[in-house]
């Protein structure tokens, strides 16, 4: 596949909050991420984008260091993320995950104000403004209504909304966030990601919907089999050609009547527009 000259948006330099450079990761031999290169600038929102398997997760399990890549760098802020103090780390990077440890004995509250941990000392007792901070990112997920109730007790998408404020109240520079809308019905996917819009933080997240992508993100990062097949505004990443070469399936695109960027319609059964039109589809048999 050939690679797509990055848009100038992606590729400045001045402000940026994170470089990646020629990042790759190999596990027993096996390229899983090869010659990974990005920039993002401050305030931005990016979108991985790609097939199952295509190595989006691992990409951001390189960002937020769960895993040691093979070779590149990565620069938090002009700084390389390996030589920062775990406590540096979670000051200015904050992670939402789809699968999250137990949290059992908790309710929705404690469980958000343990974002505030990376910027208290050991013996540092809850304040007035850390309870305030928590009933904050409450109402801006719009859980108020569950802040006593046990976190495991709520629903997929109330814990994800959940994992979200946790993270708000983390006060980061940079949001990792791997398929946040993953357990959210439409209404909350499009909240969700047009929440963290209005958070002024620069946000890093994988996302399978195309059409929500295109939507609300500045920028996307299109993922093949390890390699970045395309990358700057969804207007020059999502083309049809490229959406059948990734993902084997046809497409038409046009501007969305909203806001202009790409909106995809699939076609079923790989016809194309023209094959149906000269007959590929049986209309009465639909
Ligand atoms: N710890 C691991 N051990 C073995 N293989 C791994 C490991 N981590 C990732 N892989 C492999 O690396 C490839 C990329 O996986 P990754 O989870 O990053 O893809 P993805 O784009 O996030 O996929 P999906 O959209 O299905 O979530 C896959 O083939 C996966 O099986």
């Amino acid at each position: 596949m050939a690679s797509v000259k990055p848009s100038p948006a992606l590729n400045q330099q001045d402000n940026h909050v994170l470089l990646v450079n020629n990042l790759s990761w190999q596990l027993a031999g096996k390229a899983i991420l090869s010659a990974v290169d990005f920039s993002l600038a401050e305030g931005k929102m990016l979108g991985i984008i790609g097939p199952n398997g295509a190595g989006k997760s691992s990409l951001l399990r390189c960002l937020y260091r769960f895993i040691t890549p093979t070779s590149g760098t990565i620069e938090l802020f002009g700084e390389q993320i390996s030589t920062l103090s775990a406590k540096m780390f979670a000051r200015q990077v904050a992670v939402v995950l789809q699968d999250t440890p137990h949290h059992f004995e908790m309710t929705t509250s404690q469980l958000i104000a343990l974002g505030l941990t990376p910027h208290k000392g050991a013996f540092d007792f809850t304040s007035k403004r850390d309870r305030e901070e928590v009933t904050k990112a409450l109402l801006k997920v719009g859980l108020q209504d569950k802040a006593n109730q046990a976190y495991e007790s709520l629903s997929g998408g109330e814990k994800q909304r959940a994992l979200i404020a946790r993270a708000i109240v983390q006060r980061p520079k940079l949001l990792i966030l791997d398929e946040p809308t993953n357990h959210l019905d439409i209404r909350y996917q499009i909240q969700t990601l047009e929440l963290l819009r209005t958070l002024n933080i620069t946000v890093i997240t994988s996302i399978h919907d195309l059409n929500l992508a295109s939507a609300l993100c500045d920028e996307l990062l299109l993922l093949n089999d390890g390699h970045c097949v395309a990358k700057g505004t969804p207007k020059t990443v999502l083309t049809e050609q490229r959406i059948a070469e990734v993902f084997d399936v046809c497409c038409e695109i046009k501007p969305h009547p909203q806001h202009g960027n790409p909106l995809i319609s699939y076609f079923y059964g790989y016809q194309t527009p023209n094959a149906a039109d000269v007959g590929g589809v049986d209309e009465h048999s639909k």
